[in-house]
């Protein structure tokens, strides 16, 4: 199920705007990446990437290639949305629909697709939400609306509503930043179980945060002011986080400047 990622020389623009140049990067199947970097480098935009979402920015667009497995997802005849639906993406912020029922939530992307046997509905929502490790906290009220949760339940909620539809990948930008710790730790605790079935990647501005859950660790940078956002170093986390190869990244992890 859990499918590799393979970036080759990778330039996102935003119109005349040169975001990011030149990135390659490789992602195992059922590992962890964690993007890290100073605001604006070009993480969540490299990350939008992987499942062509930065393409609902109008006049956005990439060179280079992303490929899953051996499918070039820029390649001719690639839908976009069945893109998005086997690369699947939490944000931010929980973004749940707030009047649907918790269980609804979990299953409109099915519904979206066609599906109708209430069997099978229930039997993915409960799957799904025992996977995104909520179901015990929402079994008896699976009616109600999915607004009603807590920041982090419905963080959890969206996460079930991500791997509902079977994803090979899953991107989280910053799952936590909106959670008090306990909920942090709850999504980190779920995106190490999540790692025996698909391939995660993480974006995120929490060094801790990035070396307990991540394998593989990109760091991101800008060249300069007004320039692109460049990768300037990936390797195992351990690794990155105690012996890098470069000093940027030193500085940066040990906090003195970003
Ligand atoms: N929709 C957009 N339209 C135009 N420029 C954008 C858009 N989104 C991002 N950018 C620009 O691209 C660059 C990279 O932004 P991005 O959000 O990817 O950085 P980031 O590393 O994720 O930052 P942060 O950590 O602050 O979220 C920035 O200069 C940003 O202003």
């Amino acid at each position: 199920m859990a499918k590799s990622l393979t970036i080759e020389d990778l330039n996102v623009y935003y119109g005349d705007f040169h975001a990011v140049q030149n990135v390659s990067l490789k992602i195992k199947p059922k590992s962890v990446t964690a993007f890290i970097g100073p605001s604006g480098c070009g993480k969540s935009t490299v990350l939008r990437t992987l499942n062509r979402m930065h393409e609902v920015t109008p006049g956005a667009y990439t060179t280079g290639s992303v490929k899953l497995d051996d499918l070039d997802l820029y390649g001719k005849g690639v839908d976009p949305v069945g893109v998005r639906t086997t690369v699947g993406m939490v944000f931010q912020r929980a973004n749940p629909f707030p009047t649907m029922s918790i269980r609804d939530n979990v299953v409109a992307g099915l519904k979206l697709g066609g599906v109708r046997d209430k069997a099978k509905l229930d039997e993915v929502a409960e799957a799904s939400l025992r996977g995104a490790n909520l179901w015990n906290e929402v079994k008896d009220r699976l009616d109600k609306p999915g607004g009603g949760l807590s920041g982090g339940q419905q963080q959890r909620l969206c996460i079930a509503r991500a791997i509902a539809v079977s994803p090979q990948v899953l991107l989280m930008d910053e799952p936590c930043s909106a959670l008090d710790p306990i909920s942090t730790l709850a999504i980190e605790d779920l995106v190490s179980e999540l790692k025996n079935d698909y391939t995660i990647v993480i974006v995120t501005h929490n060094m801790q945060q990035a070396a307990r859950v991540s394998d593989q660790t990109a760091f991101f940078n800008l060249s300069g002011a007004g320039k692109p956002g460049e990768l300037v170093e990936v390797g195992a986390t351990e690794k990155v986080f105690s012996n890098p190869d470069r000093k940027e990244t030193e500085d940066y992890i040990s906090g003195r400047f970003g």
